[in-house]
């Protein structure tokens, strides 16, 4: 089916395909760094990747300096439609100095700025908890040892002032997202002290106002990571209370839940008591296996929720996963457009009348329609966007990484 008819079937239902390609144009994706060199940064190259997170696999033509990582970047992103957003961690510096974490400065990442610039792109933050010698007991913010736990609060104050940076810098704002691995492999004693330590910390990191319009702080929580399985400091129910308790973004990562638990089921009620959620979308694999994006019905059900309460203003959707045992600009690629299709399709839905059969008790229509959306020609309005956009339109984009990979990636 070609686009004009695909297009007629939507607008029957009232679907105005038009103004949902403007407005899917102006959704952003925050397309996570670390996919492209497998966590390992600039900072501290030798140190091996802690913090009960891991990369598996050693696909040929990782990044292996922050040009070779815009390089990557730049290609990704011309594969993927609309203008985006990159989101680097801490130990992505672009800079000659041996610099202290708890010492970083914009300086240190002026280089992503001026790419930023010149490409219209936007930049997010995360300050790295892990990968350093004194997060190696596996404790950061809620650190027994007081100067250590300053170290690390001393980090997340530098990281927000960068984000900030970032966000003046580019005119949009920046989210700084803290994340940490702090947790116990086996059941501990005393649950709440390192909760208290790491509430202390977040005050203290927090306790500048920075700019809205700059910087927007974010929180992120986890059931469990490799040597945390008993228990982790930062819990969902502990940002979800701190987050509501400072309105600071709350960030939902789609791997950091029990198995059956879905993301998607937040959104809304977590909307009504925060000032915006970050969004980390990923996919878990039996656990927070961090898995290439797919288009699955939890990412779907991600995007409904962002459509049918238009959350999008308060929302920001960030990538996160790694995948070293495919090329990684496919990875992103894949993901990143997944992502995008999964919105369009969720726009492509007659929301408004799914919502008033739902109050007139017709539960008979709304599963009939919801199912039988499901095999519209969607991916017609796909190709024509993708058309529109200027990027390749079906698979046409893995011709394209193939030559990359060819010519740049197996020469590193
Ligand atoms: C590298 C990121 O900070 C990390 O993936 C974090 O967001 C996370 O999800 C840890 O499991
Ligand atoms: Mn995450």
């Amino acid at each position: 089916m070609n686009f004009d008819e695909a297009k007629k079937l939507y607008e029957k239902h009232g679907i105005n395909v038009d103004e949902v390609l403007e407005s899917l144009s102006k959704v952003k994706i925050s397309l996570h760094c670390w996919q492209g060199d497998d966590v390992r940064g600039f900072l501290n190259r030798d140190q091996e990747l802690t913090g009960g997170i891991s990369v598996t696999g050693n696909y040929p033509g990782a990044a292996r300096t922050a040009e070779e990582l815009r390089q990557d970047l730049d290609k990704a992103l011309s594969m993927i439609p609309g203008t985006h957003k990159v989101n680097l961690h801490a130990i992505y510096a672009d800079t000659e100095e041996k610099v202290s974490w708890d010492k970083l400065e914009p300086k240190h990442y002026t280089p992503w700025v001026k790419w930023a610039k010149e490409k219209g792109l936007g930049l997010d933050f995360n300050p790295t908890c892990f990968s350093h010698d004194l997060s190696a007991d596996g404790f950061t913010l809620s650190h027994a040892d007081n100067d250590i736990r300053k170290f690390w609060v001393e980090h997340c104050k530098a990281s927000r002032k960068i984000g900030a940076y970032f966000g003046e810098e580019l005119g949009q704002p920046c989210v700084t997202n803290v994340w940490i691995p702090d947790g116990f492999k086996d059941i501990p004693v005393d649950r709440l002290a390192p909760r208290v330590r790491l509430k202390e910390s977040l005050d203290e990191i927090f306790a500048e106002e920075l700019n809205p319009a700059h910087n927007l702080d974010a929180v992120e929580s986890k059931v469990f990571g490799i040597g945390s399985e008993a228990y982790v400091v930062g819990s969902h129910e502990f940002y979800m209370g701190y987050a509501v308790q400072k309105q600071k973004l709350l960030c939902l990562d789609a791997g950091h839940f029990h198995p059956t638990e879905v993301i998607s089921n937040k959104l809304s009620s977590v909307s009504m008591f925060t000032p915006g959620i970050l969004l980390h979308v990923s996919r878990p694999i039996r656990w927070d296996s961090d898995h290439v994006v797919i288009m699955d019905d939890e990412l779907m059900d991600i995007a409904r929720e962002l459509e049918r309460h238009n959350l999008y203003s308060t929302t920001h959707i960030g990538l996160d996963f790694f995948d070293a045992s495919i090329n990684r600009i496919a990875a992103w690629v894949i993901g990143a457009r997944n992502t995008i299709k999964a919105i369009l399709r969720a726009k492509l839905e007659p929301v408004e009348l799914l919502k008033k059969v739902e109050l007139e008790k017709d539960y008979t229509t709304r599963l009939a329609l919801v199912e039988e959306f499901k095999s519209y020609p969607f991916g017609a309005i796909w190709d024509h966007y993708c058309e529109k956009m200027g990027v390749p339109v079906r698979e046409e984009w893995l011709n394209q990484v193939k030559t990359y990979e060819k010519d740049v990636l197996l020469k590193r």
